[in-house]
């Protein structure tokens, strides 16, 4: 096929998704992108019960099946090369990105908890996804006694770390069933088994130890302060220890299993693994301190590059080479933005109007605040600034008048908001951001990009790849291969995008100038204190269905 040419290389780049995991085939000279193919989980996202009609699940659970990732491993991979029609034999490395924290226990070699049968059915056992939330008590345990012991870790992290992250997620294992707890040697990010899975060697790397492991100035939190949270959790980090390599290594050569299910060669580099958010900024050639990337699917990711360490109240985190070698990476993050989108199309949208497409287009047509509405964009809770998983929608400016269209930009604008908090977050503390590029599916609402640029007025550009992940994965992969000499080498032989391709209107600014502090004002009202009503309706609608015997009344 047109593109393949005698002695040019190739890698494959596998970005695990929430909901399914796509392969990439990339020429390693010049970053084309010569195939793709993508594997549907077959389990996606657990939430109600345990497959097999098995167990059923409290509220805010997410769990996955570690048999899709290798699945992806069988099916996309082998059909991606397919599609870029090239000799496998020219394939010189792989390298994988997934979502965080998604997190599994397994025994000492690997084998996830959830295959061994005796554990089968138990809920604990199974991967931990990125968006379980069932850990906010934890998480708030844990960030009480870190401020109570002034751990030193804690403004690494904004003051708060979230449920989401691994320490929550295991606190929670530990507390709620402790058999399972003790008979997981290891836990490990999904990102790090996958490529144990692949190559034979099982790895840890800096991004997920560092953003989601608390692994800060070469050590995790102390068995001091793991037992004080519980006497028995001060393994955890035990579990948690192995050899940490940087992004971009090479973390060994794949095995003769491994080549059997990808059809790739054995002994190719495999890279050590990353995650979806910080692995694009090498496809959208935004290593540069100052250039935030925006990954917006169905939540957003925002990384970007500074010079130093500093502490911003609410983010993610930071951590020495987290997005690259040599500079200290900055994560923040949206838990709900497209998904937000979806629900209203799915659930709150009439017949006729529910298409993304639709509303836009009707949206679209509106002077900014013609709709008269704020919304507070926590659908999926609030990861920055507020890193409280208990936090719900709000919608406040309803009236007769209002439709749909009004309701789903609305929608929009208030994703857009959240952006802003983070990013005046980062620049109040000193982390310049100039200008942003956008990754993700979204970046194909044209209306959703220019209201970004609007509310941050700020040049947004895109990422030039619609597998922004997944080429990043292929980039490192050309690294490790030793095929370029840098992750900044690579990155500008092999990345793309266009720069400022939507610029802020300063009439729309100053439009939503106003809006925004509107926004603000709400976002600390419910979201700092002055007004818990989004806690106690959590709280009482978590005793309402604890209190039922089985998930059929809870529906009856
Ligand atoms: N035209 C659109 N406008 C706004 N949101 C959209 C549109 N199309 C899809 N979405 C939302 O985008 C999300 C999927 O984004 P995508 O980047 O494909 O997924 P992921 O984050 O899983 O990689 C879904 O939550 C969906 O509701
Ligand atoms: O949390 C992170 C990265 O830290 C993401 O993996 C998580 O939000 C999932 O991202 P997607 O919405 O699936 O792109």
């Amino acid at each position: 096929m047109s593109g393949v040419a005698a002695g040019d290389k190739y890698v494959v780049g596998v970005d695990y998704g929430t909901l399914s995991g796509r392969a990439l085939v990339v020429r390693v000279r010049d970053g084309a992108e010569l195939g793709t193919a993508v594997h549907e989980y077959r389990n996606a996202v657990i939430s109600s019960a345990l497959p097999d009609g098995g167990t059923p699940l409290p509220p805010d659970w997410a769990l996955q099946d570690p048999e899709d990732y290798r699945e992806v491993l069988r099916q996309a991979v082998p059909a991606a090369v397919a599609a870029a029609g090239i000799d496998p034999s020219d394939v010189v490395g792989i390298g994988i990105d997934f979502t965080a924290c998604t997190v599994l226990p397994t025994l000492a070699d690997g084998t996830p908890l959830c295959e061994l049968p005796e554990l089968r059915q138990r809920p604990h056992a199974w991967v931990k996804l990125w968006k379980h939330h069932a850990a906010q008590p934890h998480a708030d345990r844990i960030n009480a006694l870190a401020h109570e012991r002034a751990e030193p870790w804690i403004g690494r992290y904004g003051g708060k770390i979230s449920a989401e992250w691994q320490f929550a997620k295991g606190l929670q294992i530990l507390e709620e069933d402790p058999e399972v707890y003790h008979r997981a040697e290891r836990f490990i990010e999904a990102a790090d088994w996958i490529v144990w899975q692949l190559c034979g060697v099982e790895t840890r790397n800096v991004c997920t130890a560092g953003y989601k492991g608390i692994h800060q100035d070469g050590s995790y939190p102390s068995v001091d302060y793991l037992t004080a949270l519980n006497p028995d959790f001060g393994d955890f980090v035990a579990k948690l220890d192995g050899p940490l390599m940087p992004l971009a290594g090479r973390a060994g050569g794949l095995t003769t299993s491994a080549a059997a299910w990808t059809g790739l060669p054995e002994g190719i580099a495999v890279a050590v693994g990353n995650v979806d958010a910080h692995v694009t900024a090498a496809a959208a050639q935004a290593l540069d301190p100052g250039r935030l990337v925006a990954i917006m699917g169905t939540s957003t990711c925002h990384v970007v590059n500074g010079t130093h360490p500093a502490e911003v109240a609410g983010m993610c985190g930071v951590v020495d080479g987290g997005i690259s070698s040599g500079a200290w990476g900055y994560e923040a993050g949206q838990s709900g933005v497209g998904d937000i989108f979806g629900w209203f199309v799915k659930h709150a949208a009439p017949a006729g109007l529910d298409s993304h497409e639709r509303l836009t287009e009707l949206a679209a047509a509106q002077p900014v605040g013609a709709h008269g509405l704020i919304a507070l964009d926590w659908w999926n809770g609030n990861r920055s600034l507020l890193v409280n998983h208990d936090l719900s929608g709000l919608i406040v400016g309803l009236t007769l008048a209002t439709r749909p269209e009004d309701v789903y930009r609305a929608l929009l604008e208030a994703t857009a908001y959240g952006t802003r908090m983070i990013i005046e977050a980062f620049v109040e503390a000193g982390v310049p951001v100039d200008d942003l590029v956008v990754a993700g599916g979204l970046t194909s609402n044209k209306l959703l990009m220019q209201i970004y640029a609007d509310v941050t007025n700020r040049p947004l550009g895109i990422i030039g790849s619609a597998q922004g992940p997944a080429l990043g994965s292929a980039i490192h992969a050309a690294v490790a291969a030793g095929a370029h000499p840098s992750i900044h080498a690579a990155s500008q032989a092999m990345g793309r995008v266009a720069a400022a391709v939507y610029q802020p209107d300063p009439d729309r600014v100053r439009a939503y100038d106003a809006l925004y502090a509107e926004y603000r004002a709400l976002h600390d009202h419910f979201g700092r204190g002055a007004n818990d009503v989004m806690l106690r309706l959590r709280a009482i609608r978590n005793a309402a269905v604890e209190s039922t015997t089985s998930p059929q009344e809870v529906f009856a």
